[in-house]
């Protein structure tokens, strides 16, 4: 059996899922199969009555059966109802009714005289139903005793009332009853199996639907957020400020050179940079602002509730810390400075703007010499 659990107890499309939503659809599903059971015994209880008022089933012990089979299959329909069960194992108490009724309909076996073969039929009904709802093994055992305790009593009844229960009639009946329980746990085992494969590709599916979501919204070389995720933060950001008076500012980074260090130390080189670069932005920048990968050797810092002095001052902060730093990355020695712009968002003003303006503080940087920041 692939699966751990031994109780087949939430429905199969909400298979690991253990969301409130999905607990209230288990414990639907659970008095919903209780009731199943409960619907069938009522429908047993009907037809066995009927076969006293005709005659073929004994009254004796037939409402001493009819009394005992009802409270026994209301019981776990309260249990369930009023969530006793929740904390079990088998919160659905399936093992348990399915025994119950293996019980209940040997007993009705020994009641049911010239209309015993009708009772074996309603106890197959009843695997039937119950047996799709648990797990492979324990709907072997379920088997195992419904043929152990129905091979016992039938032997019994041949013994003890050979007239009516006659041993060639009733050993065909037992065969047929063994031939299609093995069916009906053949058939469990398949369905389990297709369940299992239906919770592995759930599975596999959110595992890639995860994935996708980071690669839609994060930089794939230095695992900063990306130009999508940066945009609509700033479109959001640009949102919020309608609301308030609160200043924010947005800086447009690049880093100097940065073609050279790749002709001259190749293209890894370059890469090892950008990674090193963006570790050093995310550690020395607050951790309200929001670093990410514009693209290329860009990068745009998003910082909210920061004015233009403590934006740039902010920048000037990294500048310093990216100079004190012993050893920049591989090769030894390299330097890494970058020019940036830093623009306030004016209010009511388009964020495109407020980035554009960063993005000419930017060259402005560059043409002034690199290496610096202006606002
Ligand atoms: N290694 C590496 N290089 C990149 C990546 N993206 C862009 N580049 C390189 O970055 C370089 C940017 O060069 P330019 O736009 O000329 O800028 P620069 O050399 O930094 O010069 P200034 O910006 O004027 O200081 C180009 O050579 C691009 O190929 C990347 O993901 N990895």
């Amino acid at each position: 059996m692939a699966n751990d659990h031994a109780w087949r107890d939430e429905p199969p499309g909400d298979a690991g899922d253990n969301t409130p939503t999905s607990t209230s659809h288990s414990q639907r599903a659970r008095v919903a199969q209780a009731l199943l059971a409960l619907s069938l015994l009522l429908a047993g209880v009907a037809a066995m009555h009927t076969g006293a008022w005709l005659g073929t089933v004994d009254r004796d012990g037939l409402w001493a059966w009819t009394i005992v089979s009802v409270i026994g299959f209301s019981i776990p329909l309260v249990l369930i109802q009023t969530r006793v069960t929740e904390k079990l194992h088998d919160p659905s108490l399936t093992l348990p009714q399915m025994l119950l009724a293996s019980t209940v309909a040997a007993w009705a076996y020994t009641l049911a005289g010239t209309s015993h073969a009708v009772v074996t039929l309603m106890q197959a009904l009843a695997l039937s139903f119950g047996i799709f709802g648990i797990d492979s093994r324990p709907a072997v055992y379920c088997a195992a005793y419904s043929i152990l305790v129905f091979a016992v009593t039938m032997v019994r009844q041949c013994l003890v009332d050979p007239v009516r229960y006659q041993a060639a009639d009733d050993l065909l009946l037992f065969i047929f009853l063994v031939l299609i329980v093995v069916g009906i746990v053949i058939n469990t085992m398949r369905v389990n199996r297709m369940r299992e494969r239906i919770r592995t590709q759930k599975q596999d599916l959110q595992q890639a639907l995860a994935r996708i979501e980071q690669l839609a919204t994060l930089d794939e070389l230095t695992g900063l957020p990306n130009r999508r995720f940066l945009q609509q933060a700033l479109d959001a950001e640009g949102l919020r400020s309608q609301r308030s008076q609160v200043p924010w500012c947005v800086a447009l980074i690049d880093l100097d050179n940065f073609k050279r260090i790749n002709d001259t130390h190749g293209h890894a080189t370059g890469d090892a940079v950008l990674k090193w670069f963006a570790t050093q932005a995310k550690t020395f920048m607050r951790a309200s602002d929001i670093v990410g990968r514009w693209g290329g050797e860009e990068f745009v810092v998003l910082m909210p509730a920061t004015s233009l002095p403590d934006g740039v001052n902010g920048l000037q902060r990294l500048k310093a810390m990216l100079e004190a730093q012993p050893s920049s990355p591989p090769p030894e020695g390299l330097t890494i400075t970058f020019s940036a712009g830093v623009a306030q968002h004016a209010k009511d003003d388009a964020v495109a703007h407020t980035l554009e303006l960063a993005d000419q503080l930017c060259y402005a940087a560059k043409r002034n010499g690199r290496n610096r920041i202006e606002k």
